[in-house]
């Protein structure tokens, strides 16, 4: 039996109607603003496919391009600039950032109700706390990929292989805030494909191409590839291949396909956390209570 492929498309344009409808109920629309320094060309062309996105979603969205040289401090003014912007709603700063500056100090600075990456350790703290606010977009893209095809998290044992900020970390605490029995395996483990084996749900997000071969999974197990790698075929063309090796088709139930998976769902996440930061800012400034925000939702009263 062949894995049914969970195509990210269609269900992105089921979380962005969403989205699109909870941003029209809001008393100005919602204002993406997108920085990226320098000029490495995957990150270039993922800031292009983003701010495309929000244009045709109806959201407001502006990208700040600065060079390659830009100081930390440099970045943090601007930073500042957007934090006090109430016409700034969502605040997205595309990493990897150049040597020069220090990753975590950009991630400190950005006012965590318009974080809307989810990487402020305020938004990181009540993640694991329990309290999700604002939550990264490939994890929880991947939460509602798994909701929409209705596969069953709560109770199930959930593996995944990675262990990033970005993706692995994320993802551990809001499967556990889901009620799966969780592992996070990594470049150091012993024996990866017997932990992979034990799991209902595995997700690979380890960025090395092919990594998870049909041995190493459960059949009938949900699959969920995140990696993005570029490879240049013997031929000279480039393209992308995930960290699931194709033949995981021949064993899993369902399986995310690279390109066309978890990459859109990040994109469609995104937007849907614009209009959360804005419902959340919009809630504020009128003193609406809205549940399930934690501390986020208090911090300007
Ligand atoms: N502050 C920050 N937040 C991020 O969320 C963030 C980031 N930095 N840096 C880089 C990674 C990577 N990432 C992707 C988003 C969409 C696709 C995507 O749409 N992929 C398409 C294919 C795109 C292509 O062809 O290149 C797909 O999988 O079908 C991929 C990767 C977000 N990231």
């Amino acid at each position: 039996m062949k894995a049914q492929i969970l195509a990210g498309p269609p269900v992105a344009a089921a979380l962005l109607a969403d989205a699109a409808a909870r941003a029209s109920r809001l008393p100005a629309l919602p204002h993406l603003v997108i920085v990226r320094v320098g000029d490495d060309p995957a990150s270039v062309s993922y800031v292009r496919g983003k701010a495309r996105k929000a244009g045709e979603v109806g959201l407001r969205n502006t990208v700040h391009a600065l060079p390659e040289a830009t100081s930390q401090a440099e970045l943090l003014a601007l930073i500042d600039t957007l934090n006090r912007d109430d016409d700034v709603n969502g605040i997205l700063v595309q990493l990897p950032l150049p040597a020069q500056i220090a990753e975590a100090a950009v991630l400190h600075a950005i006012d965590p109700r318009k974080d809307v990456d989810g990487f402020h350790p305020l938004n990181v703290g009540e993640l694991w706390a329990g309290r999700p606010a604002l939550t990264p977009c490939t994890p929880a893209g991947i939460m509602y990929l798994l909701a929409h095809h209705g596969v069953q998290v709560a109770g199930a044992r959930a593996v995944i292989v990675g262990r990033s900020h970005l993706v692995g970390r994320p993802l551990a605490a809001l499967l556990l805030n889901a009620d799966a029995t969780v592992t996070v395996a990594h470049s150091r483990t012993c024996d990866l494909g017997a932990v992979t084996r034990e799991a209902d749900i595995l997700i690979a997000a380890a960025g090395c191409p092919g990594l998870i071969t049909p041995e190493m999974v459960k059949p009938g197990a949900t699959v969920i590839d995140v990696g993005i790698n570029r490879v240049v075929s013997i031929e000279g063309k480039g393209h992308l291949v995930g960290d699931v090796h194709p033949d995981v088709a021949d064993v899993a139930g369902m399986l995310t396909p690279v390109p066309g998976g978890v990459g859109p769902m990040t994109v469609a996440q995104l937007l849907a956390n614009t209009v959360r930061a804005a419902e959340l800012q919009h809630a504020v400034r009128s003193d609406v209570a809205l549940p399930e925000t934690g501390v986020v939702g208090e911090l300007a009263r």
